[in-house]
């Protein structure tokens, strides 16, 4: 183990992306640190031994072996050290194992610089403190969009918090997978996790259910019943569609998660019960309250933490990911396939009814097929024929690239601006598709490594992807 020195000005860089690494050297130095960068795992520990550092940076994705190795190693090494995780592949297990494993800080390529060199300036300050580490479990919450990784850390988070969290997001976008995965990764996780669907039930009906009741028999004799507040002692209570909640039912819960005590209805004595509240709506709660629907005391008790669960059609890239993973498990013994075309419809579509809708078009279409492949005939004809079928990728990428281009002129931009401004784009979309790697991005493409490489610099530096006058090698 080590000690912290008070004045430790150096930062350990673990990361096999030349680029990257220098780009990170170069903030640290910026910020008045010293870097010290290494591209494999094992040597970074070996500098680990050596030094005494303020903050470590590692990649997930190194050659040797896997940043949360690493990390953990480092923890267990020299557990004073906070760790900021970099990684090209921002899924929902990555974010969660590194949260529990003590990572201070989690970050997602492609970096936003400007993040980059706040987040270092304030986890390699003397007062950042590392979160102590737990055992990680899987989930199976699936997607890779950029909106599902924002989501991921936020969960993250949520795990290994006890406080109050509000996840918000349409019908079937996995609000209550969420709170699950959520309760199963959190310190409450061998408690019961207890769902109750507030929109469900007329009131008198819920607030019983909720609280408990207490009733006198003709006989005299006094019948009680446990609600879900107490039946999820010491776990998680997952409130659904919070939004619909009477303003009577409101004052009530107000006063359990302020004071912690509430009375079963009928009921005189005053009942404590501990336990995390995680609630869910795909209401806009803040408009609610607005529209003096919904108490905005008790919405600020309840949205401590916020999660917003994306539409599915805000991802269509995961949609291919999904549908595998539903034919894998509703799909019993025989392996099953797309169509190409399949694909095409199942992007095409908008899926109001989002996670939901895809995972029980998908149980039809498995329903009515015979063989191994998922043809369009195979879903229902709705989803086929509506006039919610999205335009294709190509028509939305001409239709958003004519407007672009519209005020781009209008800014008076150059063609050589626009030029490059457009090839950044295409180059981070490349590098995140290939994680990060402007090596395995150079291959794949056949571009040569030398021109991307600079081209690469260039975008970490926030500079257009080619300077004038400099052509592609
Ligand atoms: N990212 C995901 N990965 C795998 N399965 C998912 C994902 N999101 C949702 N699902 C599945 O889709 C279905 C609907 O999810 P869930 O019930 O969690 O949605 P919800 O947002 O709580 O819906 P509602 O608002 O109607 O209560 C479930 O079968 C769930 O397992």
């Amino acid at each position: 183990m080590f000690d912290v020195l008070p004045f430790m000005t150096s930062i350990l860089i673990i990361e096999d992306e030349h680029a990257v690494a220098s780009a990170l050297g170069a903030i640290c130095k910026r910020l008045g640190h010293d870097a010290q960068l290494c591209s494999s795992g094992q040597r970074g520990l070996e500098e680990l031994a050596r030094g005494d550092f303020a903050l470590a940076i590692l990649d997930i994705g190194l050659p040797d072996m896997s940043g949360l190795e690493v990390l953990k190693q480092i923890r267990r090494r020299a557990p004073a050290i906070p760790s900021l995780i970099i990684t090209a592949h921002g899924n929902l297990d990555n974010a969660v194992a590194a949260k529990k494993l003590g990572a201070a800080g989690y970050l997602v390529k492609p970096l936003d610089l400007p993040e980059v060199q706040e987040t270092i300036r304030q986890l390699a300050s003397p007062a950042a403190v590392p979160t102590p580490s737990v055992q990680a479990s899987p989930s199976l919450l699936i997607g890779a969009a950029p909106a599902m990784q924002r989501c991921f850390v936020e969960i993250a988070h949520a795990c290994t918090s006890d406080a109050p969290v509000l996840i918000s997001g349409p019908t079937g976008t996995g609000k209550t997978l969420a709170a699950r995965v959520i309760h199963t990764n959190s310190a409450r996780s061998e408690a019961p996790f207890v769902t109750l669907h507030c929109s469900a039930l007329p009131e008198h009906l819920l607030e019983s259910e909720l609280f408990g009741h207490e009733k006198g028999s003709f006989t005299g004799a006094l019948t009680s019943r446990e609600g879900h507040l107490e039946r999820a002692r010491g776990g998680t209570l997952f409130l659904d569609e919070i939004a619909d909640i009477s303003p009577a039912i409101q004052a009530k819960l107000l006063r359990f998660v302020e004071e912690r005590t509430f009375t079963r209805v009928g009921g005189r004595e005053d009942l404590r019960v501990d336990l995390r509240l995680v609630t869910a709506t795909n209401k806009d709660l803040r408009e609610e309250v607005r529209a003096g629907r919904f108490r905005e005391d008790l919405y600020y008790r309840l949205h401590v933490l916020e999660i917003t669960m994306p539409a599915l059609r805000e991802r269509p890239g995961d949609i291919a990911a999904l549908a595998t993973y539903f034919l894998g498990s509703i799909g019993g013994t025989q392996p099953r396939q797309l169509a190409p075309a399949t694909l095409d419809l199942l992007q095409r579509y908008t899926w109001p009814g989002n996670v939901r809708e895809l995972r029980n078009a998908l149980e039809h279409a498995i329903a009515v097929s015979s063989g191994g492949v998922i043809l369009p005939h195979h879903f229902p004809r709705e989803l086929r024929e509506t006039r919610d079928a999205a335009p294709a990728p190509s028509d939305v990428l001409d239709t958003a690239l004519g407007a672009w281009l519209q005020r781009q002129l209008a800014a008076g931009a150059s063609y050589r601006e626009m030029h490059d401004a457009l090839e950044s784009m295409a180059l981070q979309h490349l590098l995140a598709h290939f994680g990060g790697k402007p090596t395995v991005l150079a291959r794949e493409t056949k571009m040569n490594r030398v021109t991307l490489r600079k081209k690469v610099l260039r975008l970490d530096r926030g500079e257009s992807a080619i300077p004038d006058g400099e052509d592609e090698g």
